[in-house]
């Protein structure tokens, strides 16, 4: 089937973002992305590019070359099902909060609203695209609920997880290292794989798009992120192991990895991983190996979360011995909120989890983020402290040790330490002579990140502490 009409619901992270470069390449295809959140999809059409609700480097060219030509941004999710031919599912699959599998599943509840909402509006045969991180047999459920209208109407399910890395989303999605299609392998399985092949073929090689059963891709998109967290949590464990033998964990990294079986990626010791899915997808393959009973697989798995909860619960807890065991009442400056550079999304930051403990100490924190406004940051420790069960006055006066600010200088004077939770490459940058003059002495620096020059700063004066750097 030759796919003319394109709808994608869902416009956060992966549903702008991965539509926009669609749009992009295949001018003839008309692509409207819907969502139900008025505002976000106000800003997506915001005539000034620089309100777009999520902020990636190129992303606004790419927006501003097809919005309006081929690709539209929409809250009438109705219509926009009814004249689409292929249906992308990006919505949002977050951990539970309540009930079964509370902390660990993969809440369905929006896909599964998103399928009966397409059930319901169809009058023509359509494909489906599973573009959100779904449980391996998700497609099995939603093939289910899509065949049980009665009305006649068929639908190809299809797996298309989304491998973007946040802040190169657009880099990613133009020279992927692959795109992997899963459906059934029956006639019109194999008829609607071809149809999202030949979508991606528009820009990318053959031998970048993958197919396989339907199975195998929602199953390797939660391996594909367990694996690269993994990594990241075994670094981070060798890293409090460096701190002890006077090993430096960067050396280190890059001794095993120039090994081209391991490989140089993703061995950045740091603060901890952070970003909405990491924890995320490991906590739901955790889930689905108890469900299936295979509790040392679940063990193994799980491992990797806890080592970094251990990682940033470390981090905190060395800013607090270094400054002499209390930080109550002490000006802690945070340089970065967002989980990674180049990104305003804070979702699972680190950040949020060392000030959580500073706090606790009685910490004022004080934070800069270049992308990051303090609404967001606020917000994030009230659902935090919410989820926790904090009484509302008990909340407003932990907010109240939360200071946020739009120029770093003013974040950094005074201070009695400076915490890097960021890779910002500004950080780099900065004056260090002249932060070292206006800060409390003894002046600490700890680098959650490693992208200070270590030496530089301790020459100035500073106290400088870096992860996996005895
Ligand atoms: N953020 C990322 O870098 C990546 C995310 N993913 C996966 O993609 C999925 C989406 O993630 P994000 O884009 O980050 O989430 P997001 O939260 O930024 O966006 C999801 C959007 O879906 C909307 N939505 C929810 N129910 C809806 C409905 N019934 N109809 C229309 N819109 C609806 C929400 O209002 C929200 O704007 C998740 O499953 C995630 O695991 C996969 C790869 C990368
Ligand atoms: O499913 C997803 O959401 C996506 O998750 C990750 O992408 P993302 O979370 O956006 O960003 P990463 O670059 O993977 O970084 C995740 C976290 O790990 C940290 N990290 C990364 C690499 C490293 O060496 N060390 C390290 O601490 C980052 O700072 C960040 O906090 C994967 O890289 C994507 O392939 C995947 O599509």
């Amino acid at each position: 089937m030759k796919i003319k009409n394109i709808c994608c619901l869902g416009a956060g992270y992966v549903g702008g973002p991965t539509m926009s470069v669609i749009a992009l390449k295949c001018p003839e295809i008309k692509v409207t992305v819907v969502d139900l959140n008025e505002s976000r999809i106000a800003a997506w059409n915001d005539e000034n590019l620089d309100n777009l609700p999520v902020y990636e480097p190129r992303l606004a060219e790419v927006v501003g070359e097809a919005r309006g030509r081929n690709l539209f941004f929409s809250t009438d999710v109705d219509n926009a099902i009814d004249a689409a031919d292929m249906i992308f599912i990006a919505v949002n699959t977050p951990t539970k909060t309540y009930g079964e599998g509370k902390g660990m599943a993969a809440d369905l509840k929006f896909v599964e609203l998103c399928a009966r909402q397409i059930a319901r509006i169809a009058k023509n045969d359509k494909i489906i695209v599973e573009k959100s991180t779904l449980p391996v047999r998700t497609a099995e459920t939603l093939q289910t609920i899509l065949d049980s209208t009665g009305n006649g109407v068929k639908f190809e399910v299809l797996s298309n997880p989304e491998f973007l890395a946040e802040g190169t989303a657009i880099e990613d999605l133009f020279n992927a290292d692959r795109v992997l299609i899963g459906g059934q392998q029956t006639p019109e399985g194999k008829e609607a794989i071809q149809s999202l092949v030949d979508i991606y073929a528009h820009w990318l090689k053959p031998e970048q798009i993958l197919t396989t059963n339907v199975w195998s891709s929602e199953l390797s998109k939660l391996t594909a992120n367990s694996f690269l967290a993994q990594r990241i949590s075994s670094i981070n464990a060798l890293s409090a192991l460096c701190e002890v033998t006077e090993a430096n964990v960067d050396e280190v990294a890059n001794a095993i990895g120039t090994d081209s079986r391991i490989g140089p990626k993703f061995l950045k010791a740091s603060v901890g991983f952070g970003g909405s899915c990491f924890q995320k997808d490991i906590l739901n393959l955790v889930y689905l190996c108890r469900f299936f009973n295979l509790p040392e697989v679940a063990d193994y798995w799980e491992q990797v979360i806890i080592l970094n909860d251990y990682q940033k619960y470390r981090f905190a807890k060395k800013i607090i011995s270094s400054l002499f065991n209390t930080v109550s009442d002490k000006k802690i400056t945070f340089l970065g909120w967002a989980f990674k550079k180049d990104t305003n999304d804070t979702r699972e930051s680190a950040a949020i989890y060392v000030a959580e403990h500073l706090i606790e100490d009685g910490a004022q924190i004080h934070v800069y983020d270049p992308k990051v406004p303090e609404a967001k940051i606020k917000a994030d420790m009230r659902y935090l402290w919410e989820l926790k069960g904090f009484t509302e006055q008990k909340i407003e006066a932990k907010l109240n040790q939360i200071y946020v600010y739009s120029d770093p200088k003013e974040a950094l004077d005074q201070a009695h330490a400076v915490a890097v939770l960021t890779e910002w490459d500004e950080f780099k940058t900065y004056d260090w002579e002249n932060i070292y003059i206006k800060m409390y002495k003894p002046a600490f620096v700890f680098d959650g990140r490693n992208i200070l020059d270590a030496e530089k700063l301790t020459n100035i004066g500073f106290r400088v502490k870096g992860i996996g750097k005895g």
